[in-house]
């Protein structure tokens, strides 16, 4: 689906224009006569990072989920800055965050969910504690993951992307950064520090 969308955007190459035939009147005719002079179809590295952009927001927007299996595992190979799934959830403030946090520490049972992150200077947090069958939130944490966030204004509204970092193969799992390196979140969750 991802790269149907990203042929949908990619753009048309110039034709070639048909051959005419080897007449006395055309002999010293140039090579241009017979073919258009084709300009250079590479883009410029602005054009890539905004359509890039324009395939960031496209996904977003419609909440693709492919190429994934739960674990979270990949089933199709990813390019390096490829989008591959959004980690959604709610969209809180930190205060309201805090708040949420005080609740859920008293249920041992309950896993941590809650991503926080910057937006132009302003601080947010997605919520993704509440079970929605969206693979993002059931991606796990390693310190050299395979994955990035990169947080993107949708509709103005923040929303949260995981980026391919490197190169991803078929059956590799993902993993992100959780990026709390706080004492406290060690001591109670001593897998954040690999
Ligand atoms: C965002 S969820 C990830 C999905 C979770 N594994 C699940 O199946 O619902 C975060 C929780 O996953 C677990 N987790 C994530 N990364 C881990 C890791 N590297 N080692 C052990 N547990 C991890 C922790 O229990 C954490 O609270």
């Amino acid at each position: 689906m991802y790269k149907m969308v990203k042929a949908l955007f990619k753009q048309k190459r110039q034709g070639r224009c048909a051959f005419r035939q080897k007449t006395s009147e055309s002999l010293n005719h140039k090579v241009t006569d017979y073919f258009s002079v084709r300009k250079s179809i590479r883009r410029t590295k602005g054009e890539v990072l905004e359509e890039r952009k324009r395939l960031l927001e496209y996904a977003l927007k419609k909440g693709i989920e492919d190429g994934l299996e739960v674990g979270v595992f990949a089933t199709k190979h990813f390019q390096k800055g490829e989008f591959v799934v959004e980690y959604s959830g709610e969209l809180i403030d930190v205060n309201e965050a805090y708040r949420r946090e005080e609740v859920y520490e008293q249920d041992e049972t309950t896993g941590c969910y809650m991503y926080y992150f910057k937006y132009n200077e302003q601080q947010y947090c997605i919520d993704a504690t509440a079970e929605s069958g969206k693979f993002g939130r059931l991606v796990n944490h390693s310190r050299n993951g395979n994955l990035l966030t990169k947080a993107v204004m949708v509709d103005g509204v923040p929303r949260l992307a995981l980026i391919a970092k490197v190169d991803i193969k078929r059956d590799q799992e993902l993993l992100y950064d959780y990026g709390d390196r706080s004492k406290e979140s060690l001591v109670h969750h001593p897998w954040l520090a690999s």
